[in-house]
C-alpha cells in the first residue's frame, strides 16, 4: 500500500492550509515528507523554487521549515525554557538561556507562545494545552518560516483548542506561513485559508472552508454516503474499507459551514 499517493499541492507565502482526511489517510506521512523524515520513491517536494526531497532534515529547518510531532516531543529532565533552548539553531542561545535578544530568543519564544510562567516548570507539571504550546514554542525556536503542526488541537478543550488558534493566527500575521494536521474541525475549518483533503493516500478535494465542506467527495468519505444528517446511527468507511462508526471529528466537520447541524 502506498501511504501517500501523487498527491501534488502548493502553498504561498502568509497562508494557514489544514491538511485533513480519517485516521490512516497519509497527513502525516506527508509531513514526514516534507521534513525529510522519510524520502518519496517518486516525485518533487519544492521549497523556495529549489527542489528538497534528497536534502537531510537538518539542512530543511536551517533553510526555514520546522514542524510539531503530534505526540509531543520533548526531554522531561529538561525545564519549559531549557527545551525550548535545546531546539534553537544558535549555540549561543544554548549557552545562555536567558537571552533576551534576536528573534529566536528563547524568552522572547516563550512570551510569544504564552509560556512565560511555565519557564522554569519541568513538562510534566504541564497541562496538555501547555504541552502543545511547547512543542509550538521549540518549532519556533528554530526560527522557521513555514511551520507544520501536526494535530495542536488534540487533547485539549475547544476553549483551549480556539486560544492556540489565536496563537497560530498572530503567528501568521508575523509572517508565518503554517501547514495544519487536524480533526477539531470547529476549530481549524474557520482558521484555515485552504483546505486539502486526503484519504487513503490520495489528495480528494481542495478549497477552502465552505467548498470543502459542500463537496460530495469529502461528505461521503466522512459520511459514506452523500446526503442526510449525521447522527450516532451513522457508519462509514474507514481505512481498508471497514465501516465504523462515524467518529467526534466527522461530527465536527459536519457541524462546519456550510452544512450547519441545527
Ligand atoms: N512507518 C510506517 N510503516 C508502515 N506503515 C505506516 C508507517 N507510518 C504510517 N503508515 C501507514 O501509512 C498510512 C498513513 O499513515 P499516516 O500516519 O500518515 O496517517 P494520518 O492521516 O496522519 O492518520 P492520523 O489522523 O490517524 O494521524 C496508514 O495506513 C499507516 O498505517
Amino acid at each position: 500500500m502506498t501511504a501517500v499517493d501523487n498527491v501534488s499541492f502548493s502553498v504561498s507565502d502568509g497562508e494557514i492550509i489544514g491538511l485533513i482526511g480519517p485516521n490512516g489517510a497519509g497527513k502525516s506521512t506527508t509531513f514526514n515528507l516534507i521534513m525529510g523524515d522519510l524520502e518519496p520513491t517518486d516525485g518533487v517536494i519544492t521549497y523556495s523554487g529549489e527542489e528538497i526531497q534528497h536534502v537531510p532534515t537538518h539542512e530543511r529547518v536551517r533553510e526555514g521549515l520546522g514542524r510539531t510531532y503530534q505526540s509531543p516531543r520533548h526531554f522531561e529532565e529538561f525545564t519549559v525554557r531549557e527545551n525550548i533552548a535545546s531546539c534553537t539553531l544558535s549555540n549561543d542561545l544554548l549557552l545562555d538561556t536567558t537571552t533576551e535578544s534576536g528573534d529566536t530568543s528563547v524568552e522572547e519564544i516563550l512570551r510569544r507562545t504564552g509560556l512565560s510562567d511555565q519557564a522554569a516548570v519541568y513538562p510534566s507539571k504541564l497541562t496538555p494545552a501547555e504541552l502543545r504550546r511547547l512543542e509550538i514554542a521549540k518549532a519556533l525556536a528554530t526560527d522557521p518560516d513555514v511551520l507544520l503542526c501536526d494535530e495542536v488541537f488534540a487533547g485539549i478543550t475547544t476553549e483551549e483548542a480556539r486560544e492556540l488558534a489565536d496563537l497560530i493566527e498572530t503567528l501568521r500575521d508575523e509572517g508565518l506561513t503554517l501547514l495544519l494536521i487536524d480533526h477539531v474541525m470547529e476549530v481549524l475549518m474557520p482558521l484555515v485559508d485552504r483546505a486539502i483533503v486526503l484519504n487513503f493516500g490520495q489528495k480528494i478535494a481542495e478549497g477552502d472552508s465552505d467548498e470543502v465542506v459542500a463537496n460530495d467527495t469529502v461528505r461521503e468519505v466522512y459520511l459514506g454516503e452523500s446526503s442526510g444528517w449525521p447522527d450516532e446511527s451513522h457508519r462509514c468507511l474507514g481505512p481498508g474499507g471497514v465501516l465504523r462508526k462515524v467518529t467526534g471529528c466527522q461530527r465536527s466537520l459536519l457541524q462546519c459551514r456550510p452544512w450547519g447541524v441545527g
